[in-house]
């Protein structure tokens, strides 16, 4: 099912995620239900957090063809690299707004698949920076919370403004 994904400032996204007991059929739903909504919202990934499901979800596809989906429950980071690098980010619970956010250029994250067995993925490029932005949103972090606050506070009056006027439409 396509899953209504929360708009910031909303704030549920602020809530930390719990990790995942076991990895059942209700976790693979979930986990179904999520790629169908990203895929549907065009995201390269999308957190459990961002679809009111509070678990230590994540999933990703930053492959052209858009057939190449990645799934992490209870993902740690457990390796950064020194080099960093600031790059455009985008979330789908921030429509239409883009900015530079500084990452690590590599991570290494430890996660588990959907067939419960637990894998290191080393990670570089988009990848590396979609991870990065995927787990804060498990902690409830937004990426709009490493801009100025002058910044974020345009951007939470003009989302406002939009959700009142598609209120009324
Ligand atoms: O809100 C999300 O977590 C999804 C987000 C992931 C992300 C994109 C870009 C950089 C970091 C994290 C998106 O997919 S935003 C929309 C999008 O499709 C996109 C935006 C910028 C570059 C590539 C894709
Ligand atoms: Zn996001």
């Amino acid at each position: 099912a396509i899953l209504p994904i929360l708009c910031y400032p909303d704030p549920r996204l602020h809530k930390v995620a719990k990790p995942v007991e076991a990895v059942d059929d209700r976790v693979r739903s979930i986990l179904d239900d999520m790629l169908a909504t990203m895929y549907d919202a065009n995201g390269i990934g999308l957190a459990a957090t961002q679809v009111d499901i509070h678990e230590r979800i994540v999933v990703i596809d930053v492959s052209e063809e858009r057939d190449q989906p990645m799934v992490l429950i209870n993902p740690e980071i457990i390796w950064y690299s020194d080099e960093k690098v600031v790059g455009d980010e985008g979330c789908l619970s921030v429509p239409g707004i883009y900015d530079g956010v500084e990452r690590s250029t590599q991570v290494h994250v430890r996660a588990t698949d959907r067939d419960g067995q637990s894998r290191v993925i080393e990670a570089d490029g988009l990848l590396a920076v979609c991870v990065q932005h995927e787990l804060d949103h498990l902690l409830g972090k937004v990426f709009v919370e490493y801009l100025s606050p002058l910044k974020r506070n345009r951007i939470k009056t003009k989302l406002l403004k939009q959700k009142k006027t598609e209120e009324r439409a």
